[in-house]
């Protein structure tokens, strides 16, 4: 089968149910939204596995469910025929929620409370993840939509909310393991504006 059936030459695109839509309706949005963040964690990931932090298996984790989270939202909860919403449900127990909690208070643990802001930084896998993060909040931005229009689940909106904080520590734990010092933000005063950064 070819990658390409050439049915949204037109600038029309298919949900799961196979209703049609014009390619920037909220729902595709929402979808490439998602897809650009899974994207991007692959790139973390490769940065993470040369790193050998250990974070690869739970982004890959991550990667996964972003596409369960597309399939939720592809497929409007309330048209939707029982077949499809079945092979589709996300996270209906909240246990993958509460798995990210554990994920990141196992991560916190190991890192210095949280005093400052801190800057993205911190080499090129934690420096992806804060991208990664920022993405994610974009993504949130994009269901939340979709979720109060009543077509996707709200455990898809839920996951995105706290996947941003478990990237947040995931940078940070990226950082530590690259001995790279947090950058922290301050307040630069006037006559400084020449001086260079730290
Ligand atoms: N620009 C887009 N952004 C986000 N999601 C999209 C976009 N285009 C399509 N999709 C979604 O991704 C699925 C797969 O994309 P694909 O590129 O195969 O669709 P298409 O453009 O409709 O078809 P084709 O590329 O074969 O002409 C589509 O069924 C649709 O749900």
């Amino acid at each position: 089968m070819k990658i390409y059936t050439r049915t949204g030459d037109k600038g029309t695109s298919s949900l799961y149910t196979g209703e049609r839509r014009p390619k920037d309706d909220d729902i595709f949005e929402a979808l490439g939204s998602t897809d650009e963040l899974s994207s991007l964690l692959g790139l973390a990931i490769d940065y993470s596995e040369d790193a050998g932090n250990g974070l690869k298996v739970k982004l890959q984790k991550v990667q996964c469910l972003l596409q369960d989270i597309g399939s939720n939202v592809a497929t409007p909860r309330s048209t939707a025929a029982e077949n499809k919403l079945s092979k589709t449900t996300f996270d209906i127990d909240g246990s993958l929620v509460t798995e990210l909690e554990t994920w990141i208070d196992d991560l916190s643990a190991e890192l210095p409370p949280l005093q400052n802001f801190i800057l993205p930084s911190g080499g090129k896998a934690s420096s992806t993840l804060h991208v990664a993060r920022s993405v994610c909040r974009r993504a949130e931005r994009r269901v939340v939509p979709i979720v109060s229009a009543g077509f996707a689940d709200e455990s898809t909106a839920k996951y995105l909310n706290r996947l941003s904080d478990f990237l947040f520590t995931a940078a940070r734990i990226a950082a530590k393991h690259d001995r790279q010092p947090e950058t922290i933000y301050r307040k630069f005063k006037q006559q400084e504006e020449n001086n260079v950064i730290l």
